[in-house]
């Protein structure tokens, strides 16, 4: 149950970085000795991506939810699991667990939960199927389960179609294990973690002049320390709420503002919230910072083109403060949306209405007409996605009475403790 409230004051941090966690389990397990994780996501995604390095044979140590260490097997070095690995609801675990099994030698079968099983693989099985990989599953190899017989990779030059930092990682994990140099090139930036985390375990990752990423072949990944940094994605539901209750002023210490993840503070500022950013400094190659934000009088505004990838997962919760801004926001060229954990066009502009605001779908992304006040009393479906859960738990702040969130179990997957997170800062504003 969501109460609303007055304004967000105060400070505070953020779970670790969803797509960096992921990654550092994964590379460490690639490299050679031993990585330490601080920082780390204990998020049900994160969680699944452990789980099945694991049954890869590779030895994980967790401290604490936040500390793992893990003993690194080497690119030759993970072994033929004992039963299917399942990632859960996890698309990232899913599409750069296939980059690295393609070239492996041994048998694999990997499987999700009903959304992992409804998203679309074939983006990654078709580039990888060109590199030699042996890859079925259900209807022709384009949804999990999946099975995999690793083999001897070729190398790839791929133009992908889609801007998308999963089908990107999965040919240049790929490529790490191929025969010759192997390159990726996309129609607009997506997150650009992997290459600078491939960097930092000292593999010779590059971008050509004509854009497109290259990875040598053979490359050996040396262990190296991860200290993972807030996320910027579940920050951004803290800055959407202090954005649209005026009053506001709040601080949230520590979070990824990596530019390729930042398209959330640009759009934000442009409606005119008032966010700054301190302390700025770089940690294991990603740029870290402090961000303030101050609630203030918003505007609509439109989006689309490559502003689209930097913000793909803060559409949701994007839509919620557009009910609060004067005017019209239109948000384009976001068809991925439909990929999601859900159909988050079709979710957001579902789950909204029920709070009365003036939302249309469009084919591409959403028009939303604000400013409304939201109703109270609204009965919240998440679809099992917990951007869908804390987006709607934001515009339940703002409503003018309690809003209910069936499913709120779904918020672990990136973000253990938001509930908690936010009745704390209901006490302060009351
Ligand atoms: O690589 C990643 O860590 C992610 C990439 C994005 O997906 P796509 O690659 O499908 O765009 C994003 O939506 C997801 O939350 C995490
Ligand atoms: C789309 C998301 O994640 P994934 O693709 O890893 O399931 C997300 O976290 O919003």
């Amino acid at each position: 149950m969501i109460q609303p409230a007055r304004h967000l004051t105060g400070e505070t941090t953020v779970p670790g970085d969803k797509s960096i966690s992921h990654r550092a389990v994964m590379f460490g397990a690639l490299a050679e000795g031993q990585t330490r994780i601080t920082g780390f996501l204990p998020g049900a995604d994160c969680l699944s991506t452990v789980q099945c390095m694991r049954q890869l044979g590779v030895t994980i140590d967790q401290l604490s939810p936040t500390e793992l260490i893990v003993h690194g097997v080497g690119l030759h070095g993970l072994k033929e699991p004992e039963d299917v690995l399942d990632a859960g609801n996890s698309g990232t675990t899913t599409r750069l667990l296939l980059g690295i099994l393609a070239g492996q030698p041994f048998h694999i079968t990997l499987t999700g939960d009903a959304s992992i099983r409804r998203r679309p693989m074939g983006r990654v099985t078709e580039p990888l199927r060109e590199m030699g990989a042996v890859i079925d599953g259900r209807e022709n190899g384009r949804l999990a389960p999946l099975s995999i017989r690793g083999s001897r990779l070729s190398a790839l030059r791929y133009d992908s179609p889609v801007a998308s930092a999963q089908v990107k990682s999965a040919v240049l994990l790929a490529g790490l294990s191929a025969e010759g140099g192997s390159a990726v090139r996309e129609p607009k930036p997506s997150r650009d973690h992997t290459e600078r985390m491939l960097l930092a375990f000292g593999v010779d990752v590059r971008t050509t002049d004509d854009g497109y990423i290259t990875v040598p072949p053979g490359s050996t990944l040396r262990a190296t320390d991860v200290d993972v940094p807030g996320d910027i994605s579940s920050a951004a539901f803290l800055l959407a709420a202090a954005a649209i209750l005026p009053g506001s002023d709040l601080i949230i210490r520590n979070v990824g503002i990596n530019p390729t993840r930042t398209g959330i503070l640009d759009a934000l500022r442009e409606m005119g919230a008032e966010i700054d950013l301190q302390n700025e400094r770089t940690s294991g190659g990603e740029p870290v910072a402090d961000l303030r934000v101050r609630g203030r009088e918003l505007r609509g505004i439109t989006i689309g083109g490559s502003l689209i990838p930097r913000l793909i997962d803060e559409i949701p919760v994007l839509a919620v403060v557009a009910t609060q801004a004067a005017g019209v926001t239109e948000i384009r060229d976001a068809e991925e949306l439909k990929v999601k954990e859900s159909n988050r066009i079709a979710t957001t502009a579902a789950e909204l209405r029920k709070f009365g605001a003036v939302v249309e779908e469009l084919l591409d992304g959403l028009r939303i007409t604000g400013r409304t006040r939201l109703r109270g009393g609204a009965e919240i479906e998440t679809y099992h996605d917990h951007r869908i859960a804390m987006a709607m738990s934001v515009a339940g702040l703002v409503a003018d009475g309690a809003t209910t969130i069936c499913d709120w179990e779904s918020v672990d997957v990136s973000f253990p403790g938001f509930g908690d997170l936010l009745a704390s800062f209901d006490k302060q504003t009351t």
